[in-house]
């Protein structure tokens, strides 16, 4: 409730045993969960998660207090979803799916979990090249799951690639990540292939880690943990702008880049080919505990 407050959220109607649609004065939809074993808010731009809240531990993802959150431009936070690619290769970056309004899949509450299912197709985008349709499925309880699914629904092959870029909230000059691996490609050093045999950030960190293990451990300053698992990734990337560059960076707030670590699950090296009816899922998993 608090989270909605704080972001100018009214409820409007509820639509199942735990989830509400609310929406702001620019009238932006969003779904609210409030299940005894988590809450959530996702917004249907995007098909962003921007707040994950399990019983009895802390908010686990970062929200920009500047973010746009009408619709004008990527939401700074959560869980952005990057499709059908990764970073700048075209225009705009990461893709357009954080930038589209997605339909309601399906809803269901069990005393475990709520899952929430967000649906785009090819009639939702003005030039697609493409038939598809692409469906993010968010379970939430003591667990998040976010499950990205791609399905080609054309009548050739699709190539897609894309991110669960997730914002995790932390101390960021504290954090530590184990199972990355030691081999990273520096995207600040045009990408050149770099080691490191003990985790520490650069005051700008963006990097390709070639070799992580699909289970990963974040560990906070103050020993709170968060497992974090990924299926169907070629890299994690881990981004932070560093302090210089964020201030230049309008939709972070003041020092808010000292407030977070980007742990993606990411597929871009090797793009996804899908047959006709094919599907591929790109998923990434978060359990903290205390
Ligand atoms: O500002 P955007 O488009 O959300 O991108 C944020 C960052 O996303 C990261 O995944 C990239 O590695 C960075 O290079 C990029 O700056």
């Amino acid at each position: 409730m608090e989270q909605l407050e704080h972001l100018g959220l009214s409820i409007q109607k509820q639509i199942d045993n735990a989830v509400f649609t609310a929406t702001n004065d620019d009238g932006m939809l969003f779904y609210w969960i409030d299940h005894p074993q988590g809450k959530a808010l996702i917004s249907a731009y995007g098909a962003h998660i921007v707040s994950y809240h399990p019983y009895n531990q802390d908010e686990q993802l970062w929200l920009s207090q500047t973010s746009a959150l009408d619709g004008s431009a990527p939401i700074r936070g959560g869980v952005p979803i990057c499709w059908p690619w990764f970073g700048n290769t075209r225009q705009p970056n990461h893709g357009y799916a954080r930038t589209q309004i997605w339909q309601l899949g399906s809803i269901e509450t069990n005393d475990q979990h709520s899952v929430l299912t967000l649906q785009l197709t090819e009639q939702d985008i003005a030039t697609s090249e493409f038939k598809f349709l692409l469906e993010c499925q968010f379970t939430v309880g003591q667990t998040l799951s976010i499950k990205l699914t791609t399905t080609n629904r054309d009548n050739h092959p699709i190539e897609i690639a894309g991110a669960l870029h997730s914002y995790f909230a932390t101390d960021r000059d504290s954090v530590q990540v184990s199972g990355m691996g030691q081999t990273f490609l520096d995207k600040t050093q045009n990408f050149a292939e770099q080691t490191q045999t003990k985790f520490s950030l650069d005051e700008e960190t963006d990097r390709l880690y070639t070799h992580p293990e699909h289970a990963l451990l974040l560990t906070h300053g103050d020993g709170r943990k968060l497992k974090l698992s990924h299926q169907g990734e070629d890299v994690v990337v881990i981004w932070n702008p560093g302090d210089t560059k964020a201030a230049t960076i309008a939709d972070i707030h003041p020092d808010g880049a000292k407030e977070y670590l980007c742990v993606e699950a990411v597929r871009t090296q090797t793009p996804v080919t899908l047959m006709p009816a094919q599907s591929f899922t790109l998923m990434q998993q978060l359990t903290p505990t205390a």
